[in-house]
């Protein structure tokens, strides 16, 4: 329950009071500019009398807010518009042609219903690969959350297509700098091995370098995509991204379900971060899961996404967590596999670390990205274990409020605003279907 319901704001000093943290009752306070400045059982009068805003967090968990390492958000409006198909043809007969009508102010309200989603389900930071980014930026900007963009780079071995890809991809880059806007940073996104040119490859990784950017990239999804990078290549996927230069600390690799272990030690001496994203992989039957226990020897950062939602269907981070920790645990016969604690951990502390941003932690000094969850909802009572009711029991719609750099973006389960995007996604998704079953 919020006090002052003018609380949307940022720039107004906040008091979250009685909230569960590790199981104790402890206080927030976050200052004018969005830090948590005290956090702890004792802080009390002096910071409560201070606070512009109260917010009553009696019988609510708080967590921090949840990161999303790889999606493709503006996809939303794909939803439920190719299920149940193989991969190749899923991509190359159904998404990249409807993609291919896609304009700028399709992916606006795309990510507009994509960051609401995210938002209802306590995700305050994602990293998105798709097309329009700009304009995808402005939704995210509007919306409140943080995100990475970066603009999918496919040149099909063409020189004249990989000129493009290298101007489109350096005009977003300048366009989200110039923005300076702490919630919205900008990366390098060669879509994959198999799309991209090894010229186009090396051009990602040196540019990553020089504007000391994450490069984001799909990597291994399927055993046909290692098959034809060894014929192509005559190395598997790592070895040949490795060779372009594009493993390093900047890397951020989806999927990676089929890496040897060779790979999984390359990964590792490489300090790149993975994105395993168990529904996608599930839904599109990829035939191995993520190979979790060889990257974690290998000390690989291991992150959690929902990739796009026409292969999920939708961006719900807790269920993401449980999948992830049940994909594991029945792929690799190993009952102990992922426990709840790690794949919490995926979705925050290792999520914030790979896309380098300061939150992931409800912690003294850091941005304030914060979730409240009820429990006063059935899938959280008993409270045996909170890890595991959020992992295993509860899902997004547990979550009551959200903040994100301080500010409120839910409250009481309310979004400003969420009627009028839900109806305009209605219409641009009918509408993006309608073109492309009727080209001009
Ligand atoms: C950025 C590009 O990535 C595509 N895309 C979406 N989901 C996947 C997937 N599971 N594997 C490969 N590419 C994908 C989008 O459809 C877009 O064309
Ligand atoms: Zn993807």
């Amino acid at each position: 329950m919020t006090e002052n319901t003018d609380s949307y704001e940022q720039n107004r000093t906040k008091f979250i009071q009685n909230a569960l943290i590790d199981g104790k009752k402890q206080n927030i306070y976050i200052d004018e500019s969005g830090i948590i400045r005290s956090v702890g059982t004792d802080i009390g009068k002096e910071f409560r009398s201070e606070a512009e805003c109260i917010i009553d967090a009696s019988g609510m968990v708080a967590i921090p807010g949840l990161v999303n390492t790889h999606t493709h958000a503006a996809m939303s409006l794909l939803r439920g518009y190719a299920d149940d198909m193989h991969l190749q043809e899923w991509l190359s007969e159904k998404i990249w042609p409807l993609e291919a009508h896609l304009t700028g102010e399709d992916v606006y309200w795309g990510t507009k219903l994509a960051s609401l989603e995210m938002i209802r389900s306590g995700t305050t930071s994602f990293n998105d690969m798709y097309f329009f980014m700009k304009d995808a930026a402005r939704a995210v900007d509007e919306s409140g959350i943080r995100a990475t963009f970066c603009h999918g780079f496919i040149d099909f071995d063409s020189p004249e297509k990989r000129e493009n890809e290298i101007a489109a991809t350096k005009d977003l880059v300048s366009h989200i700098k110039s923005l300076q806007n702490p919630r919205l940073k900008a990366a390098v996104g060669p879509h994959a091995p198999y799309t991209v040119s090894r010229e186009g490859l090396e051009w990602c990784a040196e540019f990553s370098e020089t504007e000391d950017i994450m490069l984001h990239i799909h990597l291994s999804e399927t055993e046909g995509e290692v098959e034809g990078c060894i014929e192509k290549h005559g190395m598997r996927p790592a070895a040949f991204l490795d060779s372009c230069g594009c493993l390093s600390e900047h890397t951020l690799a989806a999927h990676c379900c089929w890496l040897d272990d060779d790979e999984c030690r390359l990964l590792g001496s490489r300090n790149v971060s993975v994105s395993h994203n168990p529904s996608s992989n599930m839904k599109l039957a990829v035939k191995r899961a993520l190979p979790y226990q060889a990257l974690k020897d290998a000390g690989v950062n291991i992150t959690l996404g929902t990739d796009g939602c026409s292969s999920n269907n939708n961006l719900d981070m807790f269920e993401e967590m449980k999948f992830a920790a049940l994909l594991q645990k029945f792929f690799w016969n190993s009952d102990t596999l992922l426990p709840a604690d790690e794949a919490f951990s995926m979705a925050t502390s290792n999520g914030a670390k790979a896309l380098g941003v300061s939150t992931g932690t409800i912690q003294e000094g850091l941005p304030a990205d914060i979730v409240l969850i009820d429990t006063a909802t059935p899938s959280m009572v008993p409270m045996h274990n909170c890890v595991s009711n959020i992992v295993y029991s509860c899902s997004g719609g547990a979550v009551d409020t959200v903040i994100c750099d301080g500010r409120i973006l839910m409250s009481d389960k309310t979004i400003p605003g969420e009627a009028e995007i839900l109806g305009k996604a209605q219409e641009i998704a009918s509408q993006l279907v309608e073109r492309a079953n009727n080209p001009q």
